[in-house]
Order: C-alpha cells, then sequence, then structure tokens
C-alpha cells in the first residue's frame, strides 16, 4: 500500500524530557491511524513536528517521498498536508462561503484577489461549494460562522482544508468539546473523508478511535509501545497496563 506520510526516527528533547524518543510510524493511502496515549505520552509534540511547527532534534518526515522536515508549516500545507482542529482559524463574523473562499484562495496562491474579485471567480466558488457539499454544509453557506454549532465548525473547518487538496490530514482531537451527537456526526464525516485522504489523528475519545481506525499506535513516553489493527491494541497486554487499563 502507498505510504503518503513517514516520520522516521523523530527525536525531541525539552530538558530531561525526552518527548519524542525516535518516533517512527507512517500514514499509507485511504487509511485512518490513530495516535492514542495518556496525557503527557507526546502526541501533541509528535504532531506539531510532522505539521512543521515545531523543529525535531533528529529524524525526518516525508510526504509521498519527498522530505519536507526543513520545511515550514505553510509550504507543508501547500504541498498538501492539511492540518485542521489545531486552533480554530475561522473568521467568526463572516459567513460560511467566505471561509471557505479564503482557503481556496490562499490555496490558488494569491490572497490579494480576494476582496476585490473573489465572488466572480466560477472556478474558486465552485470549489468551495464543493467542498461544503462534501461535509455536509451547504444548505448552511449564507449563514455567518459564529451561529453554527461547535460540531459545524469542525466540518467547516475541513471544507476549508478540502480546498488545498489535501495529500494527508493532521487532526488533533478533533471530537474536543462536542457532545454526543456531534461527536457521532463528525464520526461520520471522517469516516468517509479517508478515501479523498488519509488521516493521521490524535483522538482521546476512544469510542471515536475504535470506530474509526485501521490502525492504531499507542504513545507512552514519548516512544510508540504498539502499532496495530483495533482488535490487536485492544488485545495487547502492555498497551491495558500503559494506558487502556487506566481508562476502565
Ligand atoms: N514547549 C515545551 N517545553 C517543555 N516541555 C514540553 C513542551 N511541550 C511539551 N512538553 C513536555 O513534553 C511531554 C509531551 O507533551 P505533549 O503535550 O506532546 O503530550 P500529549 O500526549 O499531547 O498530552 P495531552 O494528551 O495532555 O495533550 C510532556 O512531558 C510535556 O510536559
Amino acid at each position: 500500500m502507498t505510504v503518503v506520510l513517514e516520520a522516521r526516527g523523530i527525536t525531541k528533547r525539552f530538558g530531561a524530557v525526552v518527548a519524542s524518543d525516535a518516533i517512527s510510524l507512517d500514514l499509507r493511502a485511504g487509511e485512518i491511524h490513530a495516535v492514542i496515549g495518556p496525557n503527557g505520552a507526546g502526541k501533541s509534540t509528535l504532531i506539531a513536528q510532522i505539521s512543521g511547527s515545531l523543529a525535531p532534534d533528529a529524524g525526518s518526515v516525508q510526504l509521498l517521498g519527498e522530505d519536507i522536515t526543513a520545511l515550514p508549516p505553510r509550504l507543508r500545507a501547500k504541498k498538501g498536508l492539511a492540518r485542521t482542529f489545531q486552533i480554530s482559524a475561522l473568521a467568526m463574523e463572516d459567513t460560511v462561503l467566505q471561509n471557505v473562499l479564503l482557503g481556496a484562495v490562499g490555496a490558488a496562491g494569491s490572497p490579494w484577489r480576494f476582496w476585490r474579485s473573489v465572488g466572480a471567480d466560477r472556478d474558486l466558488r465552485g470549489k468551495a461549494e464543493a467542498a461544503l457539499e462534501r461535509v455536509g454544509l451547504l444548505s448552511e453557506a449564507h449563514r455567518v460562522v459564529a451561529t453554527l454549532s461547535h460540531g459545524q465548525r469542525r466540518q467547516l473547518e475541513v471544507a476549508v482544508a478540502l480546498t488545498l487538496a489535501p495529500k494527508a490530514f493532521l487532526m488533533d482531537e478533533p471530537m474536543a468539546g462536542l457532545g454526543t451527537e456531534g461527536s457521532q456526526r463528525l464520526t461520520a464525516m471522517l469516516d468517509g473523508l479517508r478515501r479523498e485522504a488519509p488521516i493521521l489523528l490524535v483522538e482521546h475519545d476512544m469510542d471515536a478511535v475504535f470506530a474509526l481506525a485501521d490502525r492504531i499506535s499507542v504513545l507512552v513516553y514519548g516512544r510508540i509501545i504498539a502499532t496495530g489493527s483495533v482488535e490487536e491494541i485492544r488485545a495487547n497486554a502492555e498497551v491495558r497496563a500503559a494506558y487502556l487499563g487506566e481508562e476502565a
């Protein structure tokens, strides 16, 4: 199976803390690969190094075989590495459609055109509407973002990311703060999204992880102690002791 994204030997120390201890993992076409682990295990630090907001002390990141370790986040995003849910980057006073158009214009590489002519740019508008349809928000296109539910905002963030024609998604706790219904709706949406681009998913909500993940990697003290299917991870004694056990 095609490896889309690969981290090799990612290492990061903060003083005496080894937050990433030679972490290697890959993300393959069509899959959702979840990274789970207790608080402080190093999940956010790992995602930050893959997305480029934090430089590793050692190791490399490859996107479709290209070494992107030295690229800043913006250039990684341009190459198709789409990070969502980090901090909401939505413009709350603008409409749903305007937010997606802004993303589409950014992807087209000419933001200065936005306020003058974007409304007339059919190609961009078509891309924005297709992205909204994909996440189930087309009917809300003219609503102001501030009036959306948290769950709808997450859907909108995915729509903005989709305008980049992503090769891979990095998702950091998409279910955080959502109620049961919102989580279920987002889970259903992410379920289909993996066909467009594979998803590296950091998530505390184990219902969502077990429902979605093709593979799970378990991170404990900066080290991956196991990678496998949902069944393999559930049955793994070391994982149960280190992580799942404490939740039971
Ligand atoms: N900027 C920093 N400076 C110093 N230590 C840090 C820094 N960022 C993270 N750490 C430490 O690195 C370790 C991993 O933290 P990280 O936030 O990556 O874990 P996490 O698995 O994402 O945790 P959580 O599930 O609580 O979000 C922790 O011991 C944390 O205290």
